[in-house]
């Protein structure tokens, strides 16, 4: 195997040592190795000062009357992204210990790092979307608590659940978060604030880099898009980079080897999900880190959940729609918990029939060439329609839907063009609809697909076929009257890469500073200056 190997703990403690025929260093270390020199320079002339004197130019200087210990160069600003996700069917159920199938979205969440000086000895959060802006004096965090032998967790282990005692030593600390904001705004804050602090507590150490974690995302927040599960990928991403826990990503990196990068990363974002919802399945950070669409099922929870990666999703005729009704996972979740423990062999039946529902379209998915225009696949729309609507009652019946979600599948039903279901966890947030066949756009109307031929231009409307006059009629009439009502449609594609790294933050010569980052205007803003975090070739994917 070519590159290097890592032995150590999440502590930083990490030795390296090649074992590869070359002796060819892994992605982000070779990266950070070529660019220290450069960047201690580049600090050192916007300074002002003079660049400073490297190991081997001290070495070669007799006359150094330096005793000063050489100190760690500083790492160039880094970007992390990870997308948000859709689930196609099996949510709640999922928590149950069912399947279920989720897709990643093109919305996604960027994490900007910026490391300071090692004289700073701050950790600063600034998530500006949710107006967070934090620092922690690192030495007065409760590192003894956290790297107490009997609860230090390996960067490699697989933590399952909160350390009581570690979630009470961290609330002190979390305390301090804007306390004097609103409770539900303040909720969001502090919930983000303790998905970061217990991920750098549990990877990080006392002598981990001072650095500025800024965040950006373009997922609507709590609307059941996986934005949790998003910032918690890019969260553990980035700490494990940081005590360089992992290899790549890079082009030629062997399959297994990004296999394991994608499953550690996975593990801790599990944790940072963990720190927000209370009782995640695992599915939405799963997606997020993995990209494209995953057949999901964690029966026990002590163990790694099963998930089969499908990567040829099919591009489905979709409209994701959000009510802009807020509401929370946890609570959701919780709810049919609840109803579970009241009534438990009825809600175990709905939740087998969920179950069967899953099984049923990942069959239809795998067997069905939906981009052949075949009365096959119409009939193949038509079953995965069916499913939805099914999936939808049973997650009314177990008490997870709102108001909003019914009038807008019932605004969708009378427009007699698709199939909608609720999507994440309900009580508001989003809804998918897929469009009947005969509903389904033409050439013109190509943004309705989820998959690369929705961001493919089209051709002049005058060069089109007609599109069926009555299908389409009703289309836009419908989107007018969603529109009229407060609904959004959101343009996402399905499907594509899981979490990424811009190593270093520079996009087409230019480097994105914390400024820049902060400062991007709305979704188009912070997708034009990251270079689309999907796209283009700076980024860097792990590619199993
Ligand atoms: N842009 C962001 N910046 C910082 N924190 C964020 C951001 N987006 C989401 N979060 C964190 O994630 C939490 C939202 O999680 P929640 O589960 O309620 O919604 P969701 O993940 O969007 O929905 P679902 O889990 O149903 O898909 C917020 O309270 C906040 O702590
Ligand atoms: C409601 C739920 O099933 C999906 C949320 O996106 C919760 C989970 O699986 O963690």
């Amino acid at each position: 195997m070519n590159g290097t190997h890592r032995d150590g703990d999440a502590n930083g403690a990490v030795k390296h040592t090649t074992n590869g025929v070359n002796g060819k260093m892994g992605g982000l270390s070779e990266l950070s190795l070529r660019t220290q020199s450069t960047d201690r320079r580049r600090e050192a002339s916007s300074n002002g000062l003079r660049t400073p004197t490297t190991p081997d130019s001290r070495r070669s200087s007799p006359n150094s009357t330096h005793s000063r210990k050489y100190s760690n160069p500083l790492a160039p600003p880094f970007i992390v992204s990870a997308p948000g996700k859709t689930i196609v069917c099996g949510e709640h159920a999922a928590v149950h210990g069912k399947a279920a199938i989720a897709a990643a979205i093109s919305l996604r969440s960027f994490l900007l790092c910026t490391t300071l000086s090692k004289s700073k000895r701050i950790v600063t959060l600034k998530f500006s979307d949710i107006g967070l802006d934090h620092t922690w004096d690192i030495h007065d965090l409760p590192w003894s608590t956290f790297q107490h032998p009997t609860r230090k967790r390996k960067y490699y282990d697989l933590v399952t659940s909160l350390d009581k005692d570690l979630v009470d030593a961290m609330q002190p600390h979390i305390a301090t978060v804007s306390p004097d904001s609103e409770p539900q705004a303040r909720k969001i804050l502090q919930a983000a604030a303790s998905c970061f602090l217990y991920l750098f507590l549990s990877l990080g150490s006392e002598s981990s880099p001072p650095c500025v974690y800024s965040m950006r995302s373009t997922i609507p927040i709590g609307q059941g898009l996986g934005s949790s599960a998003s910032v918690s990928v890019c969260l553990a991403t980035a700490l494990l980079l940081q005590c360089r826990a992992l290899s790549g990503p890079h082009p030629d990196q062997q399959s297994k080897e990004a296999e394991e990068q994608l499953e550690r990363i996975n593990r801790w974002a599990f944790v940072g999900e963990l720190v927000i919802h209370g009782n995640p399945s695992g599915v939405d950070n799963t997606v997020a880190t993995n990209g494209h669409a995953v057949l999901f099922q964690r029966k026990d929870y002590t163990k790694p959940p099963s998930v089969n990666i499908l990567r040829d999703f099919p591009e489905l005729p979709l409209l994701l729609i959000d009510t802009r009704q807020p509401k929370s996972t946890q609570v959701e979740v919780a709810k049919v918990g609840a109803l579970k423990k009241k009534h438990p062999e009825v809600v175990e039946r709905i939740l087998d029939s969920i179950d069967a529902i899953v099984r049923s379209v990942f069959n239809i998915i795998e067997t069905t060439d939906f981009e052949s225009s075949s009365m096959e696949a119409d009939a193949a729309i038509t079953h995965l329609g069916e499913m939805m609507t099914i999936n939808h009652g049973l997650l009314t019946s177990l008490g997870v839907s709102h108001p909003r979600l019914e009038r807008l599948r019932y605004l969708v039903d009378q427009a007699g063009v698709g199939w909608t279901k609720l999507t994440g966890a309900g009580g508001g947030g989003c809804a998918i609809s897929l469009l009947k066949p005969q509903a389904r756009p033409t050439l013109d109307t190509d943004e309705y697909l989820n998959g690369e031929a929705a961001t493919a231009s089209a051709p002049s409307s005058s060069s089109q076929a007609q599109p069926n006059g009555s299908s389409l009629t009703a289309l836009q009439k419908l989107e007018q009257q969603l529109e009229d009502e407060g609904f959004d449609r959101y343009a996402t594609t399905l499907g594509g890469d899981g979490v990424g790294v811009l190593y270093p933050a520079i996009i087409n010569d230019e480097e994105i500073d914390q400024e820049m980052f902060l400062t991007a205007e709305g979704r188009e803003g912070i997708h034009d200056l990251v270079g689309g975090g999907s796209q283009g070739g700076a980024w860097k994917y792990w590619r199993p």
